[in-house]
């Protein structure tokens, strides 16, 4: 036999075997392969989409769909679990013979997780399931609804990948972002596995039809599309089965939660819809996993009640939150300003352009030791010497300064070059470095063929126009063409056979190089942010893009692949790119600004360190100023929440004497074995030294007392004044009793920052409160602080007691503000301590409001009515008539 005609059966062979794990009947998959013109995998099931085989079994159910195809080469769309058995028994589905063998039902059965092993170890290259994973995939074989709490990158995806694989069925996941839909698809994709995102991000309609037909082991969807493709879904659960509804980042779901989504509320139509007596031809209910990582008590609760899922049956796996690989530090830094970036930025600077050091080097690095984190005492002391000798700045000395940086001039050329000078470092590095399959580093260039050589080095050029924001903000269609289109469509087909991206997910799971460099991420509150700050890191000469929803697809795909590459250094972000990416050797989250949240700060600073190596977990707060970015879509209800979750945040950034991980975990509900993590800023420093503050609580409890209680002519004076005040529900009483004690100069060299945390330690130690407003609700939202305290009982008794005795005393760690107050006590505007934000759209909106009204032109001022002045307006008038 000529050998062409070798090659050709054998490939028809392999097509014809591969058309059978797919499910296709042996006749038609017959049919199609001996046809004319069929070459492919993807050809052939066109032809059978496309009806134009007559279907035996009902098996091949997928005769009425017609979809365009558009197939991942390399793989089949579906590996079902044919692959688990080695028997070579081709007649039984997986499904089928759980069922036979009993596992199936019976959660006592650990065969179930014999069967699972074997695909942990052939798709994902684990030797074992984690418990957690194990309780929810036992849940799940057993029909049962479950809700899976456990940390960031513990491994939640694979709970509901697995039965994908295990069943032959289809699982449909609900995730909230395209970016975290990309992440996972490209994974999956990576193993082997066949799976499509559907929703807004999709440009390829086909997708859709072909994941409804069934072709997709793992279909992932945003709730807005859901309720579109409810029906076809109903077929699909008939036809092909659906294993599973995975709810992924299942927080959203709950309007108490960070990231609330609308439409995640009406998933509950779910549990209704695939219900046995709903849906006739359904033969297994279809049961409902809800995955999170960052809920609490009460967003727990209302994820079960939204979902309906029955209290009593549904199955809770929870797993401890605690990630001991991250430190977690808080500095002060005025984040809104560019010019503080070449400071706050050191820390990145250093580490990128020092060279990769391993984290224990990175921790050795000047600008954190320099740094001020709070909570350190020793600094505290130093700073404060530093301001005795009036050298407030020499605080910075040892931190480039703008002005340095700006002499630095950087042009795009040097962009370029710092790029090329990290790749010339990498080569020579790489040198020695060779991955498990022997291809080197540098995107195994041994192994390219030349078109490979050809879109790696297009991929290089890209990556390197991608460097300017202004080139960003353009969706380069040429390129997008020469890539395979759109992103969101070509994820899956890109990412299988490419031998680039495979030597480069090897490269970057390697612990070797996970320790010595990685990437970071930055995240910002809003979209303009991340433009400044990434054009800084590049001017700086890093790798930098910003990431946020407005950007130009093609720009956050190239953002995207380059991130998992590992060749962008630093992507600043919103919160756009934060939930679920899975990249395991990010080094640096941090965080520039409040977040909205402590859910949505634990959240996104999970990026980090996924491979349990030491990761920085920074934020960067301006603690002058409270923290007011609600989210924008809220009622009242939701406000006063949004605010709570605020203040939590707040007392977070502002805490000197409580371990950051410890106080992180309390969020949540759960308490640390030890209370000391050991390695963030709080416990590796320890707090700041006690002050003994009893005069000036005595101060401010005797002008916040009722004048009866004052005593002395003046205090009782100024009790008065702020009764006055109080009785009419004022909202500023706080300030005003600061005022009346700063005029009266009993407390000299505090300002008013400093008296707001001052009345928290104080509100914190039980004896103040704030008293519910009286007469009208407060006009503005109520922001995280004191506005009108009154004394409780404790604080009364403290009084009566340093009346009599004088011997109770009031000692205290002084918090972020106040020691930040002490730090730059010229710099502080009244309007910075009190006011609220720019940052808030609700602020936002009433400040725009106010200044259009006082854009228009002033009215005119009426003239005096002198005799002649009326008679000539009168005269006017009549003229207009
Ligand atoms: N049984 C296992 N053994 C070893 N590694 C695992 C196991 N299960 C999952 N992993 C790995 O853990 C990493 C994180 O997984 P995954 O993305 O599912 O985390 P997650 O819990 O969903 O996190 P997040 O809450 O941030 O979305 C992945 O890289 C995955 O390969
Ligand atoms: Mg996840």
């Amino acid at each position: 036999m000529d050998d062409g005609l070798v090659a050709a059966s054998v490939s028809r062979d392999g097509l014809l075997s591969e058309l059978l794990s797919m499910g296709f009947d042996i006749s038609v998959a017959t049919e199609a392969v001996t046809t004319q013109d069929i070459a492919t995998l993807a050809d052939a099931i066109e032809f059978l989409l496309a009806g134009n085989s007559q279907p035996v079994t009902a098996s091949t159910s997928f005769q009425n769909s017609k979809p365009t195809l558009h197939v991942p080469a390399g793989h089949g769309p579906i590996k079902p679990a044919t692959r688990l058995h080695a028997d070579g028994c081709k007649a039984e589905t997986i499904d089928e013979k759980w069922r036979a063998c009993s596992v199936y039902g019976n959660e006592a059965d650990d065969g179930l997780f014999d069967k699972v092993e074997n695909a942990l170890s052939k798709y994902f290259g684990f030797s074992r399931l984690k418990p957690f994973q194990m309780e929810a995939l036992r849940a799940w074989a057993n029909h049962q609804d479950c809700l899976v709490l456990a940390a960031t990158g513990s491994g939640k995806s694979l709970c509901f990948q697995l039965p994908a694989l295990l069943t032959g069925k289809v699982v449909i996941v609900v995730s909230p972002l395209i970016s975290l839909m990309h992440d996972q698809c490209q994974q999956l994709s990576r193993r082997g596995i066949s799976a499509c995102f559907l929703g807004s991000g999709q440009g390829d309609k086909s997708v859709e039809k072909k994941a409804m037909a069934g072709m997709y082991s793992i279909v992932y969807v945003c709730p807005e599309t859901l309720p579109r493709i409810i029906h076809s879904l109903k077929e699909l659960a008939c036809k092909r089965g659906i294993a599973l509804f995975a709810i992924d980042e299942a927080h959203c779901i709950s309007k108490w939660g960070h990231d609330f989504r609308p439409d995640y509320r009406r998933l509950s139509t779910l549990r209704e819809v695939f219900k046995i007596q709903n849906l006739p031809g359904l033969k297994d209910p279809v049961p409902v996993m809800a995955l999170t990582a960052t809920a609490t008590d009460c967003v727990q609760m209302d994820i079960m009640k939204s979902l309906k899922m029955d209290t009593g049956t549904t199955r809770v796996v929870r797993t401890t939150l605690f990630r001991p690989n991250l430190r977690f530090s808080v500095l002060h830094s005025k984040t809104c300003r560019p010019s503080s970036y070449p400071e706050d930025f050191k820390i990145l600077l250093d580490y990128y352009t020092c060279g990769f050091g391993s984290s224990s080097q990175v921790s050795k690095c000047p600008s954190i030791n320099t740094s001020c984190f709070i909570g350190n005492g020793s600094n505290l002391k130093l700073e404060k010497e530093k301001i005795r000798g009036d050298q407030k700045y020499a605080y910075w000395a040892n931190r480039k300064t703008s002005a340095e940086v700006d002499e630095m001039n950087f042009e795009s050329g040097d962009i370029y070059m710092g790029a090329r000078q990290n790749e010339d470092q990498d080569e020579e590095e790489g040198e020695e470095e060779e991955d498990e399959d022997g291809s080197s580093d540098k995107g195994g260039n041994e192994d390219f063929d030349e078109s490979q050589k050809a879109r790696y080095l297009a991929l290089k050029d890209d990556e390197e126009k991608g460097l300017t924001v202004d080139f960003l903000e353009d969706d380069d269609e040429d390129e997008m063409e020469r890539l395979g289109g759109d992103f969101e469509v070509a994820c899956n087909e890109i990412l299988v056979d490419d031998p680039m991206f495979k030597n480069r997910s090897i490269q970057s799971r390697s612990p070797s190089r996970a320790v010595e460099e990685g990437p970071s991420i930055v995240y910002v509150p809003t979209r303009k942010e991340a433009e400044s700050v990434a054009k800084f890191f590049c001017k700086s000469g890093l790798k930098a893009a910003p990431y946020h929803a407005k950007l130009a697809k093609g720009h956050l795909r190239r953002v995207h692949e380059q991130f998992h590459l590992g060749t962008m250094q630093v992507v600043v972000a919103t919160i756009a790119f934060g939930m679920g990416i899975d990249k395991p050797d990010v080094r640096h989250i941090i965080h520039y600004g409040w977040p909205q949240s402590l859910e949505a700060y634990y959240q996104e600073a999970g990026r980090a360190g996924r491979d349990g190596l030491p990761s920085e977990c920074i934020l960067y707060c301006d603690i002058t100023t409270l923290p007011s970015l609600l989210p924008s879509r809220r009622d009242q209800e939701q406000t006063q929440h949004a605010l709570h979750m605020l203040d939590q945040c707040f007392r977070y950034g502002l805490s000197t004497n409580k371990c950051r991980a410890n106080t992180l975990l309390q969020y949540f509900g759960e308490d640390l074995a030890t209370t000391r993590c050991e390695i963030c800023d709080v416990c590796s420093t320890g707090p700041p030294p006690l002050e003994n503050l009893t005069m000036e609580a005595e101060i401010l409890l005797m002008q916040l007392s009722s004048p009866t209680e004052n005593h002395g002519p003046s205090n009782s004076q100024h009790g008065i004044v702020n009764q006055r005040k109080r009785r009419a529900g004022n909202e500023r009483a706080y300030r005003h009793a600061i005022e009346e004690i700063a005029k009266y100069g009993e407390v000299p060299q505090r300002n008013c920052l400093w008296w707001r945390g001052f009345g928290r330690v104080v509100a914190d130690a039980g004896y103040l409160k704030e008293a519910s407003p009286v007469g009208r609700p407060p006009r503005k939202l109520i922001v995280p602080h004191l506005r009108n305290p009154e004394v409780t009982a404790d604080g009364q008794k403290f009084l009566d007691d340093r009346r009599r005795e004088g011997s109770v005393s009031f000692w205290v760690h002084p918090e972020g503000d106040m020691i930040q107050a002490l730090l730059e006590p010229s710099r502080l505007s009244r309007a910075q301590e009190w006011g609220r934000g720019w940052g808030d759209p609700e602020v936002r909106k009433q400040r725009l409001a106010r200044k259009k009204i006082s854009r228009r032109p002033p009215r005119q001022k009426r003239q005096r009515r002198s005799r002649d002045n009326s008679r000539g307006r009168q005269k006017t008038r009549r003229v207009c008539a």
